[in-house]
């Protein structure tokens, strides 16, 4: 299945001149590092099953990843709500887990908590195959009320950000910008 995202630079190009730094490059390694601390505190022994949500937890997944040591499996799915854009849609499923998840403890790491519906419906999907236990992992949670939940809030997250777009980091806007190794904020998105 494909998602039609158009050619669109000529959009993307405004919004990142007027983006600002909202975490630097050594800001992000300083979070992500802390994450993986917790992560081996609480994950030593159980072996988990490590679920990508693609694309946007790409690079947080590939940098979170160096610094767990730790026995693990990887795996990812592909579920988007936002198709590129700054407002989501309907969620669809692109592409599902390959492993097993019966039985296991499954950390479904994402880029963003921001209205949450992802996450819980991830989250539900992992549940349905009977995993052991199941735990979300975010580099960024953005702070309203919002949230498909109330006071909804993920298992471990990086850092609170406020209620602004964001790209960088592997969020992109309009397919563009997940390559920049800051995490950027766009006031007027
Ligand atoms: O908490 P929510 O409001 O549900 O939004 C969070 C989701 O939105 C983004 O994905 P997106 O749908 O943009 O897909 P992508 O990662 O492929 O860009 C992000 O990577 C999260 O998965
Ligand atoms: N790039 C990007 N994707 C998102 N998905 C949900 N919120 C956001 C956001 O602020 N930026």
């Amino acid at each position: 299945m494909s998602v039609f995202i158009p050619l669109s630079y000529d959009h993307f190009a405004p919004a990142e001149a007027q983006a600002k730094v909202l975490l630097g490059p050594e800001q992000i390694n300083a979070i992500v590092r802390r994450l993986a601390l917790e992560l081996e505190r609480d994950y030593q022994d159980k072996h988990p099953v490590l679920l990508t949500v693609m694309s946007g937890a790409l690079v947080f997944a590939g940098q979170l990843m160096t610094h767990l040591r730790f026995p693990l499996q990887l795996d990812y799915c592909h579920v988007t709500r936002y198709r590129g854009a700054a407002r989501a849609d309907e969620l669809q499923w692109l592409v599902s887990p390959r492993l097993a998840l019966k039985d296991r403890h499954v950390l479904v790491l994402d880029d963003i908590l921001d209205e949450g519906h992802t996450l819980l419906h991830i989250e539900r999907f992992v549940q349905a195959q009977g995993a052991r236990s199941c735990a979300s992992v975010v580099f960024c949670d953005k702070r309203h009320d919002r949230k498909a939940e109330k006071d909804m809030r993920a298992a471990y997250t990086g850092v609170d950000i406020p209620d602004r777009f964001v790209f960088g980091f592997g969020l992109d806007y309009l397919e563009y910008g997940r390559n920049c190794p800051a995490l950027m904020i766009v006031e007027s998105l």
